[in-house]
C-alpha cells in the first residue's frame, strides 16, 4: 500500500486512535505518526506499547509540520481540542474527526480552525465496548464503513486522500451530509445504545429486588445488551448530549411502539404481535438477502459493507 500522508497526528490516544495507528503501520500509509494524549499515563502506555512512532508530551509537539491531525477524543471535546491545536497547524493541513455525531462537532470545530486548513469530518461505523490505548487492534477498520462529512467547498484532493487514508486502512468509504448521518446514526447506534443501557441497568435493579440470577442465566440477547452497555460511559454520554434531537426523535417513535405492544400484551391482541413480528422478521431477511448482514462473531461491532 502506498503513503498517503508525510506525517499523521493522532490526538487522543484511545481505542480508535490505537486501532487506526496499528492499520496505518500495517497499510505502510504514512511516513511518521505522532500521538499525543492529556494523561501522563496513556502516554507512559503508548510509549510502552509502542503506539505512536513518537509521544509527544504537548499537543503542540505533535501537531508540528503535520499533514494530517485526526482528533480522537468524545465527540463533546472536540471543540477544545480544536482550540488548543489551531495555533500549531501547518498551513495546508487537513483536520479530521472520528466522532460519532456529526452535525455538533462540526459546530465545535469548525470556528476554531485557520483559513487554508481543509477541515474534513468523519466518522469510522466500527468499534467495540473496549476503550483505551490497549484496546485497538489494526482489522478494526477492516470491510466496516467510514462515512466522510465535508463541508460544501472542500478541496476535492484533500477528501481523495482522507479517503484513501481510510481504505488503505481498510475500510470503505462513503460522503454523506451531517443532520442525514446524526439521524441514521441515531437509529442504528445511539438508540440501540441507551435501549442497552436501560435493558441491562432494568436487570440490575430486578437482580437486587428478588435476589435471582438474572445475569447467570442470561441468554444470547441480553448478553449482547451487557456488551454494549460496557461501553465507554463518558464517550456515550458525550453521544447523547451532543445527538439531542435526532435521538430524542427516535426515542419517541420507539416508546409509542412500545406502547403500542405493551397494549396489544395487556389486551391479548395476538394478531397485532404476530403481524409486528412477522414485518420485523421480513427486514431481517431483507438484509440477509441483499449480503448485508454482519457474520457472528462481529454483530453489533459496526456496519459492514455488502
Ligand atoms: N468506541 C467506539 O466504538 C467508537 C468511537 N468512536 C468515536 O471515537 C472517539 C474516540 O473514542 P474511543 O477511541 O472509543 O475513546 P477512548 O476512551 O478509547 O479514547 C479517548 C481518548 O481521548 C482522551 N481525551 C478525553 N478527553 C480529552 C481532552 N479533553 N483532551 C485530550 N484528550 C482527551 C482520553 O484520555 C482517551 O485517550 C469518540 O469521539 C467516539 O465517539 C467512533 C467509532 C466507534
Ligand atoms: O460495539 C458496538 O456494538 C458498536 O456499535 C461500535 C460503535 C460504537 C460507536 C460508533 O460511533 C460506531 C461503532
Amino acid at each position: 500500500m502506498a503513503q498517503v500522508y508525510d506525517r499523521v497526528a493522532l490526538i487522543g490516544l484511545g481505542l480508535i486512535a490505537s486501532s487506526l495507528f496499528w492499520a496505518i503501520k500495517r497499510g505502510g500509509l504514512a511516513g511518521e505518526v505522532t500521538g499525543y494524549a492529556r494523561s501522563d499515563e496513556t502516554r507512559a502506555t503508548a510509549r510502552e506499547i509502542g503506539l505512536c512512532d513518537r509521544v509527544c508530551d504537548s499537543v503542540a509537539e505533535a501537531v508540528a509540520g503535520a499533514d494530517l491531525v485526526v482528533l480522537c477524543v468524545p465527540v463533546g471535546v472536540m471543540g477544545a481540542v480544536a482550540a488548543e491545536i489551531a495555533p500549531h497547524l501547518a498551513p495546508g493541513a487537513t483536520v479530521t474527526d472520528v466522532g460519532s455525531v456529526k452535525a455538533d462537532v462540526i459546530a465545535q470545530v469548525g470556528p476554531h480552525l485557520p483559513d487554508g486548513v481543509h477541515f474534513i469530518p468523519g466518522h469510522p461505523l466500527a468499534g467495540t465496548e473496549h476503550s483505551g490505548p490497549r484496546s485497538g487492534f489494526a482489522e478494526l477498520f477492516d470491510n466496516r464503513w467510514c462515512l466522510l462529512v465535508p463541508v460544501e467547498g472542500t478541496d476535492a484532493d484533500a477528501i481523495a486522500r482522507l479517503r484513501a487514508l481510510w481504505e488503505g486502512a481498510g475500510a470503505n468509504v462513503e460522503e454523506m451530509d451531517a443532520e442525514h448521518h446524526d439521524l441514521v446514526l441515531a437509529v442504528t447506534s445511539h438508540a440501540p445504545h441507551l435501549i442497552a443501557y436501560t435493558m441491562v441497568g432494568v436487570a440490575d435493579d430486578l437482580r437486587r429486588v428478588t435476589d435471582s440470577e438474572v445475569i447467570k442465566y442470561s441468554a444470547a440477547g441480553f448478553r449482547d445488551f451487557t456488551r454494549i452497555a460496557a461501553s465507554d460511559p463518558t464517550m456515550w454520554r458525550d453521544v447523547f448530549l451532543t445527538n439531542k434531537d435526532a435521538t430524542l426523535e427516535i426515542l419517541g417513535r420507539f416508546t409509542e411502539e412500545l406502547f403500542a405492544l405493551q397494549r396489544a400484551i395487556r389486551t391479548g391482541d395476538g394478531d397485532h404481535l404476530h403481524a409486528y413480528f412477522t414485518r420485523t422478521r421480513a427486514i431481517r431477511r431483507g438484509i440477509i438477502e441483499a449480503g448485508q448482514d454482519t457474520d457472528a462473531p462481529d454483530f453489533g461491532r459496526g456496519a459492514r459493507k455488502p
